[in-house]
């Protein structure tokens, strides 16, 4: 508990070697920057609230007593919710373990997951969804609303615990470039449950002065056949719908770090990034704190949750998620991440993620809705993003559509 933390770089030689360390109750962050598997909670704050004062009290406290305990460069990791009202997990880990990022192209070794699903139900079920689309395309005539964005899960019985470690092995694998993570959301140490993810998505990294965000909204599911997959990419960037969506993001993401920044650099137009899944319009904006002693997680909380993951305005369409969407997000399009003593750090949105419990998994997925939104095509497209998780467990979910009229 009290001992320093071993040297900066962990003894593995690739990142990917980091993963065998992942046991019961550990933490696992890799992104292109880093890779960093905490063993054991040292330190925990479970915040009674996710407000950006609230976290920002929380990581202090959490650095004094790990200082005050003789940890040397302490570094917190973290959960925090989709929503400020909910509760935050923020912890700093017994024991850190970091890795640069990998430059060889390597992957780890992985088995194909066999998961055994006793049920695999939708919860809403998908003509719930495509109502509360529906719902929500008439609220942008009738309110302020102009983009929400909905989501919806599966939840998978599988009447025992799925090995964490072998489908994070097997989400790296796919998703090599992406963020991904193995949080512990459980009560004790021996708990397993946790949130595992693949996100393809940086709401912040914060390295000295310079910050960087990489919003992601306008989407579409890859497909096999090379030449279709080509095309679906090139009709995303022209796609009105998707560019719109976009832009709300991107303008909305500006509007709150220019405040905060010295210089922002904006690109004209986003690009196209693919996952394993899907292709979506990706945009990077790279600027300089104006305060530098604003830490990651101080600027993650300024701006989550973006439109990306709740809409815009905010406040509609925070009331409309709550309204429409029938479950609660807990975690999911919350925030993974890490942040050091300097303020250093990075925060991925937690999506293209599952909640791992003893006997059941939650899958999530959403997608934005806007003008000229179709509540088929959001219904696909997230039975597309859940693909990730599902691929990764070795499971083969369709939705059941027949009750969908629209
Ligand atoms: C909420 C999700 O995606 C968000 C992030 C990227 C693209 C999105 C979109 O195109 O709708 C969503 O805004 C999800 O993947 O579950």
């Amino acid at each position: 508990m009290n001992q320093p933390f071993p040297a900066r770089l962990s003894p593995f030689q690739a990142p990917w070697g980091l993963l065998e360390g992942l046991g019961t109750g550990d933490a696992f962050f890799s992104s292109p920057a880093i890779t960093l598997l905490g063993r054991g909670i040292a330190h925990q704050r479970r915040t009674a609230d996710a407000r950006p004062t609230t976290l920002d009290n929380a990581a202090r406290e959490l650095f004094d007593t790990a200082r005050a305990r003789g940890h040397v460069d302490p570094v917190i990791m973290g959960l925090i919710p989709f929503d400020h009202a909910d509760s935050a997990r923020l912890f700093v880990p017994e024991e850190l373990l970091r890795a640069e990022p990998d430059t060889s192209g390597a992957r780890p070794a992985t088995t194909p997951l066999d998961t055994a699903a006793r049920s695999i139900t939708p919860e809403p079920a998908p003509e719930h969804y495509c109502h509360a689309v529906d719902s929500a395309l008439t609220l942008f005539d009738a309110t302020a609303l102009n983009k929400v964005v909905l989501a919806r899960s599966l939840r998978v019985q599988t009447g025992a615990p799925i090995d964490a470690q072998a489908l994070l092995k097997r989400l790296v694998s796919i998703n090599p470039q992406g963020y991904n993570f193995a949080l512990p959301t459980g009560d004790s140490l021996d708990d397993t449950a946790s949130l595992v993810g693949a996100s393809p998505e940086l709401l912040i990294r914060r390295e000295g002065h310079r910050v960087i965000a990489n919003p992601l909204a306008g989407s579409i599911a890859r497909h096999d056949d090379a030449g279709e997959d080509q095309r679906r990419a090139e009709g995303l960037c022209v796609s009105d719908k998707d560019l719109r969506e976009h832009a709300l993001v991107v303008d909305a993401i500006v509007a709150a770090l220019q405040p905060l920044c010295r210089t922002l650099n904006v690109p004209e137009g986003p690009e196209v990034i693919g996952t394993d899944r899907m292709w979506h319009l990706s945009t990077t904006l790279e600027g300089e704190l104006a305060d530098p002693s604003m830490t990651s997680l101080a600027v993650a909380a300024a701006l989550h949750p973006t439109p990306a993951v709740c809409g815009t305005p905010w406040r509609d369409a925070h009331q409309a998620i709550k309204s429409l969407e029938g479950f609660e997000r807990g975690y999911f399009t919350g925030l993974v991440g890490w942040c050091d003593e300097t303020g250093d750090g990075e925060w991925a949105i937690a999506i293209r993620c599952a909640e791992l419990s003893t006997d059941h998994v939650r899958v999530f997925a959403g997608a934005g809705v806007v003008p000229g939104s179709s509540p088929r095509a959001e219904l696909e497209e997230t039975a597309a993003k859940m693909r990730t998780m599902l691929d990764a467990m070795g499971l083969d979910y369709e939705d059941d559509t027949t009750d969908t009229t629209a």
